[in-house]
């Protein structure tokens, strides 16, 4: 499996504090990988500095064999990342605003098409501000889309979304890598990641204290002699609010 990303004793210091305390992993190509940690870890830290937007204070990033030091602007180019919402301009609609992505990453993308595949064709002349969550969270992930990356970045796509919208975007990013590209995710929700990413790392204080599939380190907590002290529903509530309301996005 060739290793998209490469991190290698990363370090990040905050003045005299140390978010990131010489982390190493690999991301292997065309796999979801999450990251995984309480508030604070430093997940949303080691992401930027991937990603160009931070500086780090020592070790060694690659992306796509290319050295963060010496090639940040080639390492751009093959990324995606989602925007803060104030960086979509007010007054344009989601094709107008696709095609100045186009413009700014000298692509040309059908917007339609764009729109079609984050199931968006509707809101074509909506404005961003106009959309609800899960709707803002899918077009800022077709946003993340338009410079054809090798890798996109997802910072808690799904934080703030009802159980439909979530279950929408899974399989929106699991499209994206069965099309190809590396997801980089990171998320607060454990039944997200073990649903979603084929690998992950978990971060604790700016450590990773574990990483593997999610199925391996179930079966190694279980083999440990873990055992869950109440017994397991055959359903959850959730599975009772979708299946009282359905499994079609209700936002339409
Ligand atoms: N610009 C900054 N200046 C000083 N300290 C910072 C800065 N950015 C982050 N930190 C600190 O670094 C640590 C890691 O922050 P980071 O945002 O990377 O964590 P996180 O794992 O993404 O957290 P969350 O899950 O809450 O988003 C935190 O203690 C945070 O307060």
């Amino acid at each position: 499996m060739n290793k998209i990303i490469e991190v290698e004793k990363l370090v990040k210091m905050y003045g005299d504090f140390t978010a990131v305390k010489g982390i190493s992993f690999s991301v292997d190509e065309g796999e979801i990988f999450g990251l995984l940690g309480p508030n604070g870890a430093g997940k949303s830290t080691t992401l930027e500095i991937i990603e160009t937007l931070r500086s780090k204070t020592s070790g060694k990033v690659l992306v796509d064999g290319m050295d963060l030091d010496k090639q940040p602007n080639d390492i751009k180019k093959i990324i995606g990342v989602q925007l803060q919402t104030s960086g979509y301009y007010p007054g344009l609609n989601l094709t107008e605003l696709i095609e100045l992505f186009n413009g700014l990453y000298n692509r040309s993308v059908d917007a339609t098409q764009l729109l079609q595949m984050v199931n968006l064709k509707d809101k074509a002349k909506a404005k961003f501000k106009e959309l609800s969550g899960g709707q803002k969270q899918r077009f800022s992930i077709a946003t993340t889309l338009i410079n054809q990356p090798k890798i996109i970045f997802l910072d808690e796509p799904t934080t703030g979304l009802d159980p439909q919208a979530r279950r929408n975007l899974w399989d929106l990013i699991r499209d994206i890598r069965d099309k190809g590209t590396t997801v980089i995710i990171t998320t607060h929700y454990m039944d997200e990641a073990e649903v979603l990413c084929d690998r992950v790392a978990v971060i604790d204080s700016g450590e990773i204290i574990a990483i593997n599939s999610p199925d391996k380190m179930i079966d190694d907590l279980v083999a440990s002699g873990f055992e869950r002290k109440k017994e397991v529903k055959a359903a959850t509530l959730e599975d009772v609010f979708i299946n009282l309301t359905g499994k079609s996005l209700r936002e339409e």
